[in-house]
């Protein structure tokens, strides 16, 4: 069996210019209960991974969200994540609704970029949150 791929958003506030992130806390499974992380999830078979994460982002948060870049992996497969399992992140607004932690997580936060990296991030998605900072601090967004 390959190793899933995770896809997941980095929402942002506003694209011009953006000031936050929304940052979600799991709830499980218990290794993982408690850390923060992009709202996204496993790619089902068959599906782009785009639709998926469209998917996942009305499944645990109840709205509809517009992709745009992709933060760029350093591997072509993703971000590196524990157990073998990558995952691709795409810079992400929300179109319609108001998000809310319906599945899987217990807290949505809304970080200032200067700090989100502060939070306690799942260790593997810190390298992107500081990749997507990097980014928005160096261009428009
Ligand atoms: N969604 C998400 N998962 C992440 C991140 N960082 C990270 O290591 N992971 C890991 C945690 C899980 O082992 C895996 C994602 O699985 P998941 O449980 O969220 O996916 P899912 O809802 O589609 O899965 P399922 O349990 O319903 O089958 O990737 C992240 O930023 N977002």
């Amino acid at each position: 069996m390959s190793a899933p791929l995770i896809v997941g958003a980095a929402l942002l506030d506003s694209l011009r210019p953006p000031h936050r992130l929304l940052a979600a806390r799991r709830t499980r499974p218990a290794s993982l209960a408690g850390w923060w992380e992009f709202p996204g999830g496993k790619v089902e078979p068959g599906e782009e991974p785009e639709a998926a994460l469209l998917r996942e982002l009305r499944e645990e948060l109840g709205v509809d969200a517009t992709l745009h870049d992709e933060v760029v992996a350093p591997q072509a497969s993703g971000w590196p994540l524990a157990n073998g399992a990558s995952m691709r992140v795409w810079i992400a607004h929300v179109t319609d609704g108001f998000p809310l932690p319906l599945e899987d997580h217990d807290l949505l936060r809304w970080v200032p970029l200067s700090t989100a990296a502060e939070l306690a991030w799942i260790p593997a998605d810190l390298p992107i949150v500081e990749a997507l900072v990097g980014r928005l601090n160096g261009a428009d967004g």
